[in-house]
């Protein structure tokens, strides 16, 4: 199977059957070994078309007899990949391209090649005469227009708006296409950041702190460790953890002590119990939960390859209500599941998958996780509430609910006196988080 087949066959199974990308791809990948060139080729057609579907189907519309929700499958996909590779890949020939896909739809769907054919000369002739550039001027409804362009659906576009202001979001939804830089996390229970940072420049790989927190280092130009990071004897050692430092920043803001008794109620795969552990020192008791035991075997690595020694994993749905815990734990995170609009550069389906109904459930388990954390709490004990989404229903909101319900807890403002945390890539291209810390 050639790369472009390859990428269609991976983006059917994300577009189409629910496959989360970085699974999906991780699995294409170990299954059909690639050379360098080509598996950089087939990465930046399937994210660079997951990236852009919302633009990629406007152009398809602007040259296309037959709207694409009424496309076939694979003709969609087909077209996508090669409108792709038109607006956004310099070094393929127009024609090259073109001729690729037509010979793709002969492989996958014959009676759609000259249906294919047709659309892309049409689209080829387009650039020639008007070039590639997108124009913001032409439209008249500057959201729809971040919309279309960067391919953000209008009502992420409107929480955007919403959570951090016109400018920032205006600043913010570009980047969300971008590549987010490859941060780690060095885990001081077996090394030291400098340490880190000079392994890492004796393997060629440039190591800079990160500015947002005091463990967090991001890897620029990862070379010939590109695809293989966790190949290498500083992962297999357990020197560090792959980690977004918006992530590091939540467990920093709980700020466990060693000795104490902590709760994490949602722990897979572990990137912030481990932490934990770490703040802690290994002194103390950690509890990880998850519903999911086999994200749990996840965890019982992670601790491993760090030598986290102080965590018992629990499976346990946190809807429920575990009455021998009540008002034990000095710390708790809750880093619930949720709409993830924060992670959109990691997983861009994101974007696109989902429904009202299944956000509206999410909200009712975070409140429910969020109820059940205060009983858990001891008075004077400490919740940090996190989310990777932008969503105030998520956020704040459940926030003010829960000060409702329980007028004893208190909000501990953050180094700026905001009660709510966001980050955003906007901060040292970190991911967009929400965490607030409340005090029994
Ligand atoms: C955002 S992830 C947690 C990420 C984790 N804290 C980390 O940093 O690695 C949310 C987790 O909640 C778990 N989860 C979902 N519903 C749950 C429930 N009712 N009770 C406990 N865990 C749940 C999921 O399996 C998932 O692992």
């Amino acid at each position: 199977m050639n790369i472009r087949q390859q990428a269609l066959e991976t983006l059917l199974k994300i577009n189409y059957d629910g496959a989360y990308s970085n699974l999906e791809i991780k699995k294409t990948l170990s299954e059909n070994p690639m050379k360098d060139e080509d598996r950089r080729l087939f990465l930046n057609l399937v994210y660079g078309c997951l990236q852009n579907q919302i633009y990629l189907d406007y152009i398809i519309k602007q040259h296309s007899s037959r709207p694409v929700n009424k496309l076939h499958k694979e003709v969609s996909e087909i077209l996508r990949i090669a409108i792709y590779q038109l607006y956004f890949l310099d070094k393929i020939p127009n024609y090259a391209i073109v001729n690729e896909s037509v010979n793709l739809a002969a492989a996958v769907q014959p009676q759609a090649k000259g249906f294919i054919n047709g659309v892309l000369r049409n689209i080829m002739r387009k650039i020639e005469k008007d070039g590639k550039e997108f124009k913001f001027e032409n439209w008249k409804n500057e959201k729809e227009a971040l919309s279309v362009r960067y391919s953000v659906p209008l009502w992420i576009v409107h929480k955007y708006y919403e959570t951090y202001g016109k400018l920032e979001a205006e600043s913010i939804i570009p980047l969300l296409n971008e590549k987010p830089p490859f941060t780690i996390r060095c885990n001081t229970l077996k090394t030291s950041r400098q340490d880190l940072i000079e392994n890492f420049e004796k393997l060629g790989v440039e190591a800079v702190p990160g500015t947002l927190s005091p463990q967090a280092i991001q890897l620029n130009n990862l070379g010939v460790f590109e695809n293989n990071i966790e190949d290498t004897f500083l992962y297999k050692e357990g020197f560090f953890v792959i980690q977004d430092q918006a992530a590091l920043l939540t467990v920093e803001r709980l700020n466990p002590k060693p000795g104490q008794r902590v709760l994490d109620m949602c722990a897979a795969p572990g990137g912030k119990t481990t932490y934990l552990s770490q703040l802690m020192n290994n002194e103390g008791e950690i509890i990880g939960r998850d519903i999911f035991p086999n994200r749990l075997k996840l965890i019982r690595q992670a601790m491993r390859r760090l030598d986290c020694s102080n965590i018992l994993l629990e499976e346990q749905d946190g809807c429920e209500f575990l009455a021998r815990d009540k008002e034990s734990f000095d710390k708790i995170l809750l880093d619930v599941p949720c709409t993830g609009l924060g992670v959109i550069r990691r997983k861009p389906e994101i974007k696109y998958h989902g429904t009202k109904e299944g956000r509206k459930d999410l909200v009712k388990i975070q409140s429910t996780l969020l109820e059940n954390a205060v009983n858990y709490l001891k008075p004077g004990g400490e919740l940090l509430y996190s989310t990777c989404t932008i969503n105030k229903d998520e956020n704040e909101n459940q926030i003010n609910k829960l000060l409702l319900k329980f007028p004893e807890l208190k909000v501990i403002p953050d180094k700026n006196d905001k009660a709510y945390t966001y980050t955003s890539p906007l901060m040292d291209s970190s991911d967009a988080f929400f965490m607030c810390l409340l005090k029994k």
